[in-house]
């Protein structure tokens, strides 16, 4: 049998060979770790090393994987994430609500271990990324923008973390094209109706039985108005975006935000 290049657990015959990535998923339980399970376990280059839930020893789940997906709800991800680098292991994560102390604590322990990679993506599906890239674009022609995010009630966190990545790359792209703040004369508002201030872009949480993961950018100029709008009506929608991170994220040291910077 011929030895993998860089080291990893090898199948396969007298001169081929398969490199099988092992993949410990953090947050196995929940709705989007039963989900990344069942992808990894039916992809022919990865193995399902470890199932770590909320009462488990994180770093005996670590031990032999090259890579965490961490799906953990947002309260103490930033100590696991910490803990996977500090392991050596490369972590591709989804969960969102992530605060500024919890991204400088990463960043920290990135410093004291080179060569180990680090994806936060809000969202994995392929068609949010896409929503994402054409709203930044469209928001340099319309006057006004606003972004509307619809979730299931389960969800911790409001907005979610592709609404806030949504607004921080529009406001960017409005900045760079020398834009003023969308035109807004309200003056009697009760707390709350206007949505939520991202980096100067309203953003709008709903929360319904029934739904799963949705968002519209919605544009307007004098007459006329833009709707752009990402569906996921199933977890398996982000799982195509999970595997190519997987698959990518030893190539990619350091902190990387966003699943575009991938593609
Ligand atoms: N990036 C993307 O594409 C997507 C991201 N998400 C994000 O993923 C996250 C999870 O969502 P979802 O699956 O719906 O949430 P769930 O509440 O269904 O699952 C979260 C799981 O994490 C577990 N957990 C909490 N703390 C720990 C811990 N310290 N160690 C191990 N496991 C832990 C919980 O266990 P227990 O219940 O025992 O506490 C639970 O099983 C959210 O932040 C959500 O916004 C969701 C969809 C797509
Ligand atoms: O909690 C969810 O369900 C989702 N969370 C992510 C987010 O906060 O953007 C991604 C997707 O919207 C589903």
């Amino acid at each position: 049998m011929v030895g993998c290049p860089v080291g990893c657990l090898v199948i396969g015959g007298a001169d081929t060979f398969t490199c099988v990535t092992a993949v410990a998923v953090i947050g196995a339980a929940g709705r989007m770790g039963k989900t990344t399970c069942d992808a990894v376990e039916a992809a022919a280059d990865l193995t399902l090393s470890a199932r770590v839930g909320s009462g488990d020893d994180l770093v005996a789940g670590l031990k032999g994987a090259d890579v965490a997906v961490v799906m953990t709800s947002p309260d103490g991800v930033d100590d696991i994430v910490v803990t996977c680098v500090e392991q050596g292991v490369h972590a591709v994560v989804g969960t969102t609500g992530w605060t500024e102390d919890g991204l400088a604590r990463v960043r920290a322990a990135l410093a004291k271990a080179p060569g180990v990679g680090v994806l936060l993506a809000p969202n994995f599906a392929l068609g949010a990324v896409l929503l994402m890239r054409f709203a930044a674009e469209a928001a340099r022609y319309f006057e006004s923008v606003e972004v509307v995010e619809l979730h299931h009630p389960n969800k911790a966190d409001a907005p979610s973390g592709t609404a806030r990545h949504t607004a921080a790359q529009i406001a960017a792209s409005r900045r760079e094209a020398g834009l003023p703040a969308s035109p807004d004369a309200t003056t009697a508002v009760l707390d709350g109706a206007r949505g939520a201030d991202v980096d100067g872009v309203r953003v709008h949480s709903v929360r319904l039985q029934g739904l799963v993961a949705h968002e519209e950018v919605l544009l307007g100029g004098p007459g006329e108005q833009l709707t752009i709008r990402h569906d996921s009506f199933d977890r398996v929608s982000f799982m195509p975006g999970v595997l190519l991170a997987v698959r990518q994220v030893s190539g990619r040291p350091g902190l990387v935000r966003g699943l575009e910077n991938y593609l």
